[in-house]
């Protein structure tokens, strides 16, 4: 595969041209009577046309046939893909999952469409309030078929293989320890080359932004530079009624035929694209003289709510570090949330469980849920020497962190059959340590 192009920069006004069609933006105007190319102009808004300039989204597309040359959309079988956040029994209990398992090829050919399962989620689509997190699990590269959501953007996180997505504005390559953010409205298909798995990230109604750095300052965390954007690339491939377009819509699928590929976008122009990050740019920012941050410090993006501070959806990474705090339990504190907490795990191990959770699977500690260290975990850790120490190195553990409590679904709960009914047991060797006559010299002052 020729290495792909990307341009650099987050949320920017950006502009590409295929190569093989010089000058085919329109200079000076969006809408010329007829278009470089004879190409059709078309718009892809992802914010209200009146939305203030900080968070006004567009882009403008020059393609071969505009997107609504297609037969009408008729539902097709939603496989394990749902918004029925009432198909099961709230649990509070602390859940985890040990990995989902991927289909074999050699036994069920599945596409990443196909191979999306909800896993948990709450709101509102119709009102654009909401998320839903998803497994995917595939093995077949999407072939003449392509997906858009009109429900929200999706933030994927491959864990096993690599995805080589074509989208409107051009190709990807995206590998495990990389995301990318597909964004509402967005087509897009997916090469596999292996049994692949990923966790997928869908919030309704907003879009992700980088966090506010405050005393931070201008630099640090994700920075901006490192989000890649494609550059354009089309095909002019015709596919007599054979191309599938599928959308899901008010969380239901629908699929339409067309007679030539949607990826015939010659050039574009605009603030509103896909894109992708590299986890390991993520510059880490960390207590260095003792105590233990808590883990917004390791927010990559965040899709806001209204409320000031209060995400509809962090996406946080652990990624590899250097401990160094002194007179301090280093790993994740103990602690009851009013936050949803989902946590899965790319690669290597995480750092408050020595054992159970594993890449692949996933954990869900529900708003007010208690959880934290594993009891081998806080056992080690208060014997520790505290020397400085890498902490999670060849690990990336992430969490989705929702202000909205989250209901697992069926699939979640049973069909999956990945539910890790002993995770209770791994608090149970707690004990007492507590010593009423005499204070432990380790202690504050
Ligand atoms: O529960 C978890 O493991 C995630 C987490 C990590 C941390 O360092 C502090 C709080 C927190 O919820
Ligand atoms: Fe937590």
């Amino acid at each position: 595969m020729a290495t792909l192009k990307y341009i650099s920069g987050f949320g920017n006004e950006c502009a590409s041209e295929d190569p093989r069609c010089p000058n085919a933006l329109p200079e000076g105007q969006n809408n010329p009577q007829v278009c470089p190319y004879n190409l059709y102009a078309e718009q892809l808004s992802g914010s209200a046309f009146t939305c203030p300039r900080s968070t006004n989204k567009r882009s403008w597309l020059y393609r071969i046939l505009p997107s609504v040359s297609h037969k009408p959309f008729e539902s097709i079988d939603e496989g394990h893909v749902t918004h029925n956040w009432d198909e099961v029994d709230p649990d509070p209990n602390q859940l985890r999952w040990k990995p989902f398992e991927i289909p074999k090829a050699s036994q069920k050919k599945v596409d990443f469409v196909n191979g999306l399962h909800t896993l948990c989620g709450a709101g509102d689509i119709r009102s654009n309030n909401g998320l839903a997190i998803h497994i995917f699990l595939c093995n077949t590269s999407m072939g003449d078929r392509c997906f858009y959501n009109s429900d929200g953007d999706f933030l994927i996180v491959p864990q096993k293989g690599k995805l080589l997505i074509y989208t409107e504005f051009g190709k990807m390559l995206l590998q495990p320890n990389e995301i990318c953010v597909i964004q509402r409205g967005m087509r897009f298909s997916i090469d596999v080359f292996e049994e692949t798995r990923g966790y997928i990230l869908e919030v309704y109604g907003v879009h992700f932004e980088l966090p506010d750095l405050g005393p931070i300052g201008a630099n640090g965390l994700a920075n901006p530079r490192d989000f890649l954007i494609p550059v354009a690339w089309y095909e002019d491939r015709r596919v007599p009624g054979g191309y599938t377009v599928i959308n899901k819509y008010q969380g239901k699928l629908f699929a339409a035929k067309q007679d030539t590929s949607p990826f015939n976008v010659v050039a574009w122009h605009g603030n509103y694209t896909p894109y992708k990050y590299n986890l390991e740019n993520f510059m880490v920012i960390n207590a260095v003289a003792f105590d233990h941050a808590d883990p917004s410090i390791f927010t990559v993006l965040t899709a806001k709510s209204l409320r000031p501070g209060v995400a509809i959806a962090d996406f946080v990474i652990f990624p590899p570090r250097w401990g160094v705090a002194d007179k301090t339990f280093r790993p994740p504190y103990y602690h009851r949330n009013c936050m949803s907490e989902f946590m899965g795990l790319i690669k290597g191990h995480y750092e408050a469980k020595e054992g159970g959770f594993l890449p692949g699977g996933g954990s869900l500690h529900s708003t007010m849920t208690p959880h934290g260290p594993d009891a081998d975990c806080f056992d080690k850790a208060s014997k520790a020497k505290l020397v400085p120490e890498r902490i999670a190195d060849g690990t990336m553990a992430f969490m989705f962190e929702s202000s909205l409590s989250m209901a697992v679904t069926k699939w979640g709960l049973k069909t999956s059959n990945s539910l890790d009914e002993n995770y209770y047991k791994c608090w149970e060797p707690l004990k007492s340590h507590f010593t009423p006559n005499s204070r432990n010299p380790a202690g504050p002052n």
